[in-house]
């Protein structure tokens, strides 16, 4: 029997390479024999520069930079003397694990931090920027990047504005200040997700209310984000808003398409590549793939871990089965989507906090029992 393990996270309990060491030990007792494959992945939001360092060594610049809310900090990205190539991850300066609860204030925050840091990497040399988008604090279309790096945006009486979610609806003007800084310079958006830019599956109605936005609020930054595309299209003559990631990081992945021609990719299909996995499914006859994350629900089909993994095993047909905390969705659903099955390791029984403190045990039990049952079918 041969396994390959890509999971996530099971945020706030087992970091992926936990579940990795939980799911090993649970088949391993299983089924001895048992010739297990692990990668390392992430979905291009949080914990991209770590799937990235584990599989090439690369140098790690830190230096200050500004938080979502404006306030010092430091922050680092990677970088590839020997190809020019920077490599930044969103959250680092721009995230949502930087704010308290008491702090998230998606009206107010920028992704100015994140903008410092590749403009760090252009002086430095990089000609190829690679951005991981997602885990963002911001709801800023991208504006604070294209800041940084010399767009200005006005209002109708040509006030400058600062590039935050609540001003994004009083853009009315954009200009760009010298482009010869970036002018040739590559920049790629490795999306964590799959939305548009605005509207009910876009970037404020799915992912502002993990930020802190009332109901009031995430209707307004999606009127912020429809005038950004507006404005766009009137002053630039492009229009990307409905292309699918350009939601990612609250419409950052807009914003670096739109200011600066970035390709898309997602996440998922960024690490794959990295982590030679087309490669292994061609080579090796795998029998089943098992990943999982700390809880599935609708953004798991977003484009999250899970669903390219899912894609993935469709594409080669090998079975994919998900182990996660909590399921949050119609089990069904994910199985016309292409899982073969679907384990919650959460104990009903029991308070959520248990499975919380002892998910690396429960996650080995349930894929051990999961194997065992498969025996006596
Ligand atoms: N051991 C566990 N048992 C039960 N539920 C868990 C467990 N671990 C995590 N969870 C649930 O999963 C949630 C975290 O979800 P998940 O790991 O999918 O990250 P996320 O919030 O989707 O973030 P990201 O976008 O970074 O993946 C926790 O808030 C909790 O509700
Ligand atoms: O940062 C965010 O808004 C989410 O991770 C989706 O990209």
């Amino acid at each position: 029997m041969k396994i390959l393990l890509i999971p996530d996270k099971f945020k706030g309990s087992v970091t992926a390479e936990g579940v990795i060491k939980a799911l090993s030990k649970g088949i391993l007792k299983s089924m001895p024999e048992t010739k297990v494959f692990k990668v390392m992945a992430s979905d291009g939001g949080d914990g991209f520069l770590d799937a990235i360092q584990n599989y090439i060594s690369l140098e790690r610049v830190e230096g200050d930079t500004i938080d979502p809310l404006g306030r010092p900090s430091r922050a680092y990205y990677l970088y590839n003397e020997s190809n020019s190539t920077a490599y930044v991850e969103l959250a680092k300066a721009s995230g949502i694990e930087l704010l308290s609860n008491a702090d998230l204030n998606v009206m107010e925050t920028s992704t100015i931090g994140t903008g410092i840091q590749i403009k760090d990497a252009i002086t430095r040399g990089a000609k190829n920027i690679i951005i991981g988008l997602g885990g963002s604090a911001t709801n800023d279309g991208g504006t604070g990047i294209a800041h940084a790096l010399g767009y200005r945006f006005m209002d109708d009486k040509d006030n400058l504005l600062a590039p935050k979610g609540k001003n994004l609806s009083l853009i009315s003007k954009i200009s760009k200040m010298d482009d010869s800084f970036w002018k040739g310079i590559s920049f790629t958006a490795v999306n964590d997700v799959t939305n548009p830019l605005f509207g009910k599956e876009g970037a404020a109605y799915v992912y502002a209310k993990q930020k802190g936005a009332d109901s009031g609020q995430i209707e307004s930054l999606d009127e912020g984000l429809r005038n950004l595309a507006y404005t766009v299209q009137n002053t630039m003559g492009v229009d990307h808003a409905l292309l699918p990631g350009t939601g990612a990081a609250g419409g950052t992945a807009y914003g670096l398409k739109t200011f600066f021609n970035a390709e898309f990719i997602s996440g998922i299909e960024f690490l794959f590549k990295l982590a030679g996995i087309p490669q292994l499914l061609k080579e090796t006859s795998i029998d089943y793939i098992i990943t999982g994350e700390g809880k599935i629900d609708e953004q798991t089909l977003h484009g999250k871990l899970i669903k390219g993994v899912m894609d993935i095993g469709l594409q080669y047909s090998i079975p994919v089965i998900a182990v996660c905390g909590k399921l949050a969705i119609d089990p069904i659903e994910l199985k016309k989507k292409g899982l073969m099955a679907v384990l919650e390791v959460l104990d009903t029984t029991k308070p959520l906090q248990y499975s919380m403190d002892n998910a690396s045990k429960l996650i080995e039990k349930t894929i051990f029992n999961y194997f065992e049952n498969q025996k006596s079918i």
